[in-house]
């Protein structure tokens, strides 16, 4: 008798080869793959009627095997969480690293049900998981803060906004840039954990000093971080003027210290709130790109910041799209209202 040249019920191959099939026929923009586990990626082809493959890890052995099998590899932290929460940080990674775009639809490949077994297949929109999410936002201010440092700083607060530290929530405020002016206009809180440190041994784009600014995060004031990633100082009070400026009703000093301090110097600044998680980015002393906490897969979502009081500027827009109608906040405090605190 000929054997059978199909591929056995269940076995990876055939997972992924009906993944292919409805990935070309849903014109999907890409098949992810994320095994729980080695996979032998031989079995993966790099690419299925055009549709791209993609594949997620969190291991280097495992990355650089899908890198040499030429297939697109997204680089994920290791987690513990649930898979529908890696499934959509792993897509938050694709599309902040222009692999993939909001709105396109992603045929999923995982091991749902066992461990080292590519087992489920699930199909995404990404317009639905993962709306205003790009990393256009951050390339348009390239020219205030070079995006590989930006994009850093804004994954810490992300992270910080998620996470807190030890089951409590943790708030932060992160001034990037201009780090001469911004020094100052601040002065020291206390002690400085950053401080007697080597300039290469504090850069915000090195995991273990981001792991450091989230456990810093948790006491009292700003850290100032250079346009090239180097921490400058932790734990300095911002002492800028706030008379002219506008926010969201409800914002409390740490905001306002933000907007003041992007007022008058050339920095970026981005603000996770304790309250919520909210990260708010800000540039001249107002907020341009808001990311809220999406509620159940606790990952994020970026939206725009147009919902904040200010009217965006022609040169700022640079192609971001705006959704007028989506999560609108309060009403603005008007100019020179002072602010909460708390
Ligand atoms: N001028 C400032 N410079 C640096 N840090 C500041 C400044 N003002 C406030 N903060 C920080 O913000 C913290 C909390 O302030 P507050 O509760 O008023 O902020 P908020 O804007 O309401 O934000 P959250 O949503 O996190 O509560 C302070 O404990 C301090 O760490």
């Amino acid at each position: 008798m000929t054997p059978n040249a199909a591929p056995k019920l269940g076995t990876p191959q055939q997972v992924l080869s009906l993944a292919c099939e409805a990935a070309q026929r849903l014109g999907a923009a890409g098949i992810l793959v994320i095994p729980d586990g080695p996979l032998d990626w031989d079995l993966v082809p790099t690419s299925c009627g055009g549709v791209p493959v993609l594949a997620a890890s969190a291991s280097d052995r495992q990355l650089d095997a899908i890198r040499g099998r030429g297939i697109v590899a997204i680089e994920v932290e290791p987690s513990e969480a649930a898979i529908a929460e890696r499934i959509t940080l792993a897509l938050i990674e694709a599309v902040a690293n222009d692999l993939l775009k909001a709105g396109a639809r992603v045929v999923v490949v995982y091991s749902g049900f066992e461990a080292e077994a590519l087992d489920s297949l699930t199909v995404i929109r990404l317009g639905e998981h993962l709306e205003r999410l790009t990393a256009r936002d951050l390339r348009a201010l390239e020219e205030w803060v070079p995006f590989e440092t930006l994009k850093a700083v804004v994954d810490t607060a992300v992270e910080i906004g998620r996470e807190g530290r030890e089951g409590k929530a943790v708030g932060s405020l992160i001034v990037v840039g201009d780090a001469r002016n911004v020094l100052a206009r601040t002065r020291p809180l206390g002690f400085d954990p950053f401080k007697g440190y080597r300039r290469k041994e504090r850069n915000v784009r090195d995991v273990r000093v981001r792991e450091a600014i989230k456990e810093i995060a948790q006491m009292d004031g700003a850290f100032v971080v250079a346009r090239d990633g180097t921490v400058e100082a932790a734990c300095r009070l911002i002492d800028a003027p706030m008379a002219g400026l506008t926010l969201t009703k409800g914002l409390g000093t740490r905001h306002w210290a933000a907007a003041a301090i992007t007022a008058v110097t050339k920095a970026l600044a981005v603000v996770v709130s304790q309250s919520n998680g909210t990260v708010r980015l800000f540039q001249d002393g107002e907020v341009i790109l808001r990311i809220a906490p999406m509620r159940h897969a606790r990952a994020m979502k970026w939206q725009d910041a147009d919902s904040e009081p200010s009217p965006p500027r022609p040169d700022r827009d640079n192609g971001r799209d705006r959704d007028r109608d989506r999560d609108r906040e309060k009403p603005a405090a008007k100019p020179g209202e002072p602010p909460r605190s708390g």
